[in-house]
């Protein structure tokens, strides 16, 4: 456990909030540009003179009036933005750099070998960091991390910049890395998507302070108020393994989606799919002749107001999960929706992260 009791004013700027974040998870900092998130984690780490309060975590005192202990040894690895490699030094060294000495790596959790293969980095170890890829230095900047055996795993958009099939690429990195050492993470983003595929805690800020706290699927309704729009996250489990033109079978319910192949972990459990409302329509019946890959029954359980005067949230059940569709209030009285009716809600494959 975390537990963060804090104060920090920058100029106009002022930190104060108190949370307790939790071991062994993912715990997604939220929010617009400027609201603190990365504040927040440079004071979790020890890096923000002028912090007052108290930051403990178990039970060691980090930060409190009268003990402030350095960022250094508080156990922890932060991965930036940048990769910030030793460009003249390969991979290898970069690695090797402040790595734990043999004897004692001996018996630390994240052996060099296995972090070298979770990461996937064996054929670049004798490159330079400026013959890698921003993903590539990234996932060694995130393996140097792992090397250096910390209690807690600080990111502070590490994905950034990177193109969809890089971030994909870490963010099935980092669930793996989670799941293998139970390494509780601390991860700073302002996308939606890398919350949704990440976090099992989110915690959302505004202007220095924590607007909301709670679990993923507690949170969609905040996420919703993001710019892109409202969306659901819905958790599909694998099918049994039916393929059709490179699409892949996964369970929602009862209901079986088509998904395409590619972009999906490999050997994944269960998988969340974000799906925006806006990429959502609705039929009364199912639909035929149609080019989307996805529809499934739904009921529909009430309706919201929507940014746009003109449209509506429609919020429906799909067995026991919660699936939104932005719709215009003319379809809905064109189609006569009204709560406890059962519609077809379908969804481009092409759509789903
Ligand atoms: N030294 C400083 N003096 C004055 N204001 C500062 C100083 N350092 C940071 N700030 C202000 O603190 C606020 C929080 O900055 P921070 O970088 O933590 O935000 P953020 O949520 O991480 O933003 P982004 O997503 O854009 O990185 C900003 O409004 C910033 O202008």
């Amino acid at each position: 456990m975390l537990h963060v009791d804090i104060e920090l004013q920058r100029g106009d700027f002022r930190l104060q909030l108190a949370h307790q974040f939790a071991a062994h998870k993912v715990t997604a900092i939220f929010g617009p540009s400027g609201c603190g998130k990365s504040t927040l984690l440079r004071s979790i780490a020890g890096l923000e003179p002028g912090l007052r309060g108290t930051v403990c975590w178990q039970n060691n005192i980090w930060h409190a009036q009268e003990r402030i202990v350095k960022t250094e040894q508080r156990g922890i690895a932060l991965v930036f933005q940048q990769p910030h490699l030793f460009t003249t030094k390969t991979v290898e060294a970069n690695l090797r750099y402040g790595m734990p000495r043999a004897s004692v790596l001996k018996a630390c959790a994240m052996q060099f070998e296995d972090i070298i293969e979770l990461l996937s980095l064996q054929p670049f170890m004798q490159r330079k960091p400026a013959q890698l890829s921003g993903g590539q230095q990234q996932r060694v900047a995130i393996a140097r991390a792992l090397l250096s055996q910390p209690q807690l795993l600080l990111l502070d958009e590490p994905m950034n910049g990177l193109d969809q099939a890089a971030k994909s690429q870490i963010m099935a990195d980092l669930k793996r890395i989670q799941q293998r050492f139970a390494l509780p993470i601390l991860l700073v983003s302002h996308h939606v998507d890398e919350v949704v595929q990440l976090a099992d805690e989110v915690v959302i800020m505004r202007e220095g302070k924590l607007l909301s706290t709670g679990t993923l699927q507690q949170q969609v309704g905040q996420l919703s108020l993001h710019d892109e729009g409202p969306l659901s996250v819905l958790s599909i489990s694998p099918g049994d393994n039916n393929q059709k033109d490179g699409l892949l079978a996964w369970q929602l319910g009862q209901q079986t989606l088509w998904l395409p192949t590619t972009g999906l972990p490999a050997n994944s459990d269960s998988k969340r799919l974000l799906v925006w409302a806006r990429d959502v329509s609705l039929a009364t019946g199912p639909l035929k002749n149609t080019s989307l890959n996805n529809q499934v029954r739904a009921q529909i359980v009430g309706f919201e107001r929507a940014q746009h005067d003109a449209e509506m949230v429609v919020e429906l059940a799909v067995g026991e999960q919660q699936l939104r569709a932005l719709v215009t209030k003319a379809s809905i009285e064109r189609l006569n929706l009204r709560a406890g009716y059962c519609v077809y809600a379908a969804f481009k494959a092409a759509a789903l992260h």
